[in-house]
Parts: C-alpha cells; sequence; structure tokens
C-alpha cells in the first residue's frame, strides 16, 4: 500500500525554473519543497513581480526579475511553462533564444497546446517536454502525463521523470492523448470537488453541520480513491461490494443513475475534451 511519492533528490538534481506562478505552478513548488526538494535550487519568475517575491517570501525560492534572466539563471537545467494556453505562444517567442543558447529544456504544462505546435515556436534543436499535472501537486498527489519530442536525451527525460514523480505520479502518454488525459486528470479535481460538496449539501439538508459534513464527505472520497487504488478489483466491483442487496446504496444508486448521473459526467468530460480541443 503506497500513497507517498518518491522525493527528488536535489543535490543532483538540475536548477528548476519556473515562469508564470499562478495556482498550477505554485501547487508544484509546494510539493517539490514538501517532497525535500531544497527551495534554493527553483527559481521563479512572473508577469507581476509582486507575486512573484510575495511567493518568495513565502517558500525561500529564488525570483528572476525577467523571464530571460530566469533561463540564464538554470542554464541547461528544467524551465517548467505555467502561462495560460492563449498566452504560450508569445512567451515562447520571448525565450527562443536565450532557451537555445542556454540549452534550457522546456516543460510546457498548458491544457491544448501540442507538443507538435510548441515545436513550431521553438528552434528545431529545442528539447521540449509537455506535463500535464493536476492542483494535488501541492500534496504530492497529482496525476501527471509527459510526453518528449525528440531532442529530450534519456538523461533529461529522467529528470523531468523524477521531478513530477516527487509531486505524485506519472504516466507517459501520446500527445495525442493529452485532451483526454486532462479531463479526467487535470480537470477532475474540479469535478470531485463538485462531487463532495453535493455530498455535503445533501448531509446539511438533513441536518448536519457543514463543516462536519465536508469533512465526513472528503474522507470517505478519499478512503474510497485509496481502496480503488490498492485493490485488485475494478471499481465497478468495488461498488458492488458496497451495494447489499436490498439495502441502502442501491436504493440510492439507482435514483442517481435514474437522475443522469452517469450521463452528467460522460457529457462533462467530453465537454472539458472538447474545449481543450480548442484552445490547441
Ligand atoms: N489550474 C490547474 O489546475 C491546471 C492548469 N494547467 C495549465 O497550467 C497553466 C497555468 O494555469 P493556472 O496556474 O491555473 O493559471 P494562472 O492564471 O493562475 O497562472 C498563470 C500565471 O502566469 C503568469 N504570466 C502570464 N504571462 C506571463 C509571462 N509572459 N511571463 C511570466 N509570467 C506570466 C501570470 O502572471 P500574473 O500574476 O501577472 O497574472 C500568472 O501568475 C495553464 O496553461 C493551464 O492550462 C494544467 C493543469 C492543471
Ligand atoms: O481548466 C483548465 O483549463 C486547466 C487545464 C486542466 C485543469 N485546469
Amino acid at each position: 500500500m503506497t500513497t507517498v511519492a518518491t522525493p527528488l533528490t536535489t543535490p543532483t538534481a538540475p536548477t528548476i525554473g519556473f515562469i508564470g506562478i499562478g495556482h498550477m505552478c505554485s501547487s508544484i513548488v509546494e510539493g517539490l519543497i514538501a517532497s525535500g526538494t531544497d527551495p534554493r535550487t527553483i527559481i521563479i519568475s512572473n508577469r507581476t513581480l509582486a507575486k512573484a517575491e510575495d511567493f518568495a517570501t513565502r517558500t525561500g525560492v529564488q525570483v528572476a526579475e525577467n523571464n530571460t534572466d530566469l533561463i540564464h539563471a538554470v542554464g541547461s537545467g528544467i524551465v517548467i511553462l505555467g502561462v495560460k494556453p492563449q498566452q504560450m505562444e508569445a512567451l515562447m517567442e520571448e525565450i527562443r533564444e536565450s532557451a537555445t543558447q542556454a540549452s534550457s529544456i522546456i516543460v510546457s504544462i498548458a491544457a491544448g497546446i501540442s507538443l507538435i505546435t510548441l515545436a513550431q515556436w521553438a528552434h528545431s534543436s529545442q528539447p521540449i517536454a509537455r506535463a500535464l499535472p493536476n492542483v494535488a501537486a501541492s500534496v504530492r498527489q497529482s496525476m501527471t502525463g509527459l510526453a518528449y519530442n525528440s531532442n529530450v536525451t534519456e538523461q533529461a527525460r529522467n529528470h523531468i521523470s523524477q521531478l513530477f514523480t516527487a509531486i505524485g505520479r506519472t504516466q507517459d502518454i501520446e500527445d495525442s492523448q493529452f485532451s483526454t488525459f486532462s479531463a479526467i486528470a487535470g480537470c477532475s479535481p474540479a469535478f470531485t470537488f463538485e462531487f463532495i460538496d453535493s455530498l455535503s449539501r445533501a448531509a446539511v439538508k438533513n441536518g448536519l453541520a457543514k463543516k462536519d459534513a465536508n469533512f465526513i464527505a472528503t474522507q470517505a472520497v478519499f478512503g474510497s480513491a485509496l481502496l480503488a487504488l490498492n485493490s485488485e478489483l475494478s471499481v465497478a466491483d468495488l461498488s458492488n461490494t458496497v451495494q447489499s442487496p436490498g439495502g441502502t446504496t442501491i436504493a440510492g444508486v439507482v435514483e442517481m443513475e435514474e437522475s443522469g448521473f452517469r450521463a452528467a459526467v460522460l457529457r462533462g468530460v467530453q465537454a472539458s475534451i472538447n474545449r481543450d480541443k480548442e484552445l490547441g
């Protein structure tokens, strides 16, 4: 039974840079620090410098005044690009020369932007990887998809893989699979929070305090996920173990099914996949 990710060993790891310290990159940095990474080996830059400085004061990471300074500081290490998909082309153009000169390895975490598109915005020799993490990175429980272009060496792949293994679990996927991966791993924390909130509201309707209901529903979902990860049974079979014949669970499952629960999830995931494809 294991839920704890492997720590990133800082003494041999190259310096890591983050451009754009928003929700996702701050979660990754928090997770790395929780894994034992020395914050002084991490450097960040952000359009609004004050935000990067506040984050650095809280965490002990270094701050670069601009993106070019960050690339020069990182050199041949890993630079993670954490800006919005719509901002990615301009950023790639801005750092194209410096990244090539410094031999930096670029890792984009943007939804919707394929490796092929990223490569079109870079020099032909540029090593580029794609990563799709989720916000559970901050507690070292991300599910991260990874893909690399042919310029990324075996050693660099290992560094990137180690970095994301320090903040959760990883899976190598095809560039073409990212839209689907993103919907069920990148977006699904939000879907899960919505589900937990719905469980909790139903309990509040029946008289439980919201704070208690949130805790109870969250632990129940966490325990179910942990059980599913560690069980040899499929999730469908695990569900059957809870549904006693003529019992309370099957009554609830049937009512949810008749209210369109599964159809709503399928449609929601499909909408996220479609939106991801529109961003590219
Ligand atoms: N949020 C999530 O759960 C996930 C997000 N992603 C991807 O991660 C990326 C970031 O998302 P998220 O963190 O939510 O977005 P945020 O808006 O929270 O963060 C984006 C950050 O980028 C900064 N920024 C914008 N342009 C530049 C620039 N040219 N140079 C330096 N910094 C810049 C912004 O600065 P400023 O402070 O000025 O706004 C902001 O801090 C997106 O591409 C998204 O698709 C992937 C998986 C999950
Ligand atoms: O909503 C978004 O676009 C990002 C990508 C995956 C999760 N959040």
